[in-house]
């Protein structure tokens, strides 16, 4: 393994831990202070002690095999962070064998600390509290538990279409315009390659065993890229530690991310240390899945109920996305003093569901939105699509044809009825006896209609022509270009009569362009 692999750019996250983080050992405070200033002040790490083994320097026997007081590591921030290579942490190793103690130093502050850079301020006051075997006793990590089984995901975004009947009902119109689905197909092509071999998720904490370590490695290499902050010595001493396990995405044999987590068995809860995902992977979904099977195994495996994290700034909504909320509903004393304390995150939660088959959930979500589905095909016509309706736009836009309501297809089929003129459950218009009222109206409302479109967040690509010379062949292809910004619009819209109205044509002119 080639100790010597180019850095990446690293690129996000503001976390560093505090000192009382690092000091998932005991927090003597005085010791720690003078530790960390030490480490502070030194450009460079100290050289490794670390025995020669037969892995890379990264994987140095010696160190990787023992849980060292973490206290002691050093607080280098990114800047002197060579970056160089990632195999290349140093760290020095004070002969404490576990990690013993944990610090409440900002849990008193109440619960959901809050940015203010986890990547700077190293705490110095400390207090000591729960004393944790880092092997032994029921929170002992439990050793690397191989595979991980398959998993669920994060809440689908619902999105139902409403009626409209008003401006509100107009805004919620346009932002319920179906985006969902998105969520359960990436997961599912993930859960298909996984079913195909072609990707695997793992769970090991270190083990010796070469293959288990390589991965390790891998992550821990991640992490240093994607935690910029982090002190790469803090991170490799969590990843390596025989307490934390790491779940991993696996392809072609390379690690893609993982997450790295301490299961306090005892307290039923998780605390999840570091999460990333490899730079050019990112935001395909791998977070999610991993996230899914880290609560399938912590649930299945470890007996968790619960996962705590400092999540970083950057990361809160893509916690937010899976499942976990910036409040605070585990029981303080069953997590108080025993997870690490970061500045510059925020201390978030996500209950473990005791049933949801997580690795599964993407399936379960397609197969229940199909079975609505059936069922509204059932109760509707809503699958039958019909033409559109017919009409020549020439003349300024203005339709020549007046089309009476009765004539739209569909509409009949769809059990409208000529006296429900009024009654629809779209009630866009006050109706009036005055046409002239009447028309006022349904201007006004597809005034309404238009500027929630305009104002919609993913309308932007509608609201100034193509370029055509961005986009040669734009203007072949689509011969009917549609704009709904930065123009001007004209209403001829409502011809009235005694069965309803007819829609002859809302249309909006610029001086070149016309729009349907
Ligand atoms: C405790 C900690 O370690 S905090 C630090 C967290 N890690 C980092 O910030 C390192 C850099 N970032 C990463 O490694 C990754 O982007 C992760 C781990 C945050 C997310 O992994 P990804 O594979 O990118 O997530 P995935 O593709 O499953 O995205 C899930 C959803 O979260 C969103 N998301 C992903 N990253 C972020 C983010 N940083 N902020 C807000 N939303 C995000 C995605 O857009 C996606 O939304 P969608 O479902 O609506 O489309």
């Amino acid at each position: 393994m080639d100790s010597h692999l180019t850095a990446p750019n690293r690129s996000r996250s503001s976390q560093t831990p505090s000192p009382s983080h690092s000091a998932s050992a005991s927090a003597t405070s005085s010791l720690h202070k003078r530790k960390l200033a030490a480490a502070a002040s030194e450009d460079h790490a100290p050289p490794s002690s670390f025995p020669p083994s037969s892995f890379s320097a990264d994987t140095r026997d010696g160190a990787l095999t023992s849980n060292d007081d973490l206290e002691s590591i050093s607080a280098r921030g990114a800047d002197s962070d060579s970056d160089a290579d990632d195999s290349e942490d140093d760290f020095d190793h004070d002969n404490d064998s576990s990690i013993r103690t944990f610090t409440t130093a900002r849990l008193e502050s109440g619960g959901g600390g809050s940015g203010s850079g986890r990547n700077t301020k190293l705490k110095t006051e400390n207090s000591t509290v729960k004393l944790e075997s880092a092997d032994g006793g029921k929170d002992g990590a439990a050793p690397g538990s191989g595979p991980v089984g398959p998993t669920g995901a994060a809440a689908a975004g619902g999105s139902s279409i409403a009626g409209i009947s008003t401006k509100e009902d107009v805004k919620i119109f346009t932002e319920n315009i179906q985006t969902s689905g998105a969520y359960s197909a990436r997961e599912e092509s993930l859960k298909r390659e996984e079913e195909a071999g072609r990707l695997k998720f793992v769970c090991y904490s270190n083990d010796g065993v070469d293959e288990h370590m390589v991965w390790l490695i891998g992550l821990k290499n991640i992490f240093g890229r994607q935690l910029p902050n982090m002190p790469k010595e803090y991170i490799v001493r969590l990843v390596m530690d025989r307490s934390h396990k790491s779940v991993m995405v696996i392809r072609r044999n390379q690690v893609v991310g993982g997450i790295t987590y301490r299961p306090y068995v005892s307290q039923k809860f998780g605390e999840i240390a570091f999460c990333a995902i490899t730079a050019d992977e990112q935001v395909k979904g791998y977070g999610t899945r991993l996230m899914n099977h880290l609560k399938q195994h912590a649930r299945d495996v470890d007996g968790l109920t619960h996962f705590l994290t400092y999540a970083d700034n950057n990361a809160v909504g893509y916690f937010i996305k899976q499942g976990f909320t910036k409040e605070i509903h585990l029981e303080r004393d069953r997590w108080q003093g025993y997870i690490k304390d970061y500045d510059g995150g925020i201390l978030m939660e996500c209950k473990i569901d005791p049933k949801l088959p997580y690795t599964d959930l993407s399936t379960m979500i397609r197969r229940q939105r199909q079975a609505i589905d059936e069922k509204i095909r059932e109760l509707s016509n809503c699958q039958i699509v019909y033409p559109g309706i017919d009409f020549q736009k020439k003349e300024a836009g203005i339709p020549k044809k007046v089309v009476k309501v009765e004539d739209i297809p569909g509409l009949k089929e769809a059990g409208w009825t000529p006296d429900q003129w009024g009654h629809t459950r779209f009630r866009a218009l006050i109706v009036s006896a005055d046409n002239a009222t009447n028309q006022k109206h349904l201007t006004g409302f597809m005034r309404s209609l238009l500027k929630s479109m305009h104002d919609h967040v993913d309308a932007w690509p509608f609201k100034e022509p193509v370029d055509a010379r961005d986009v040669p062949d734009y203007y072949d292809i689509i011969k009917d270009p549609m704009v709904a910004g930065g123009i001007e619009y004209h209403h001829q819209i409502i011809s009235h009569d005694n069965l309803g109205f007819s829609l002859q044509r809302c249309s909006f002119v610029d001086s070149s362009y016309c729009y349907a």
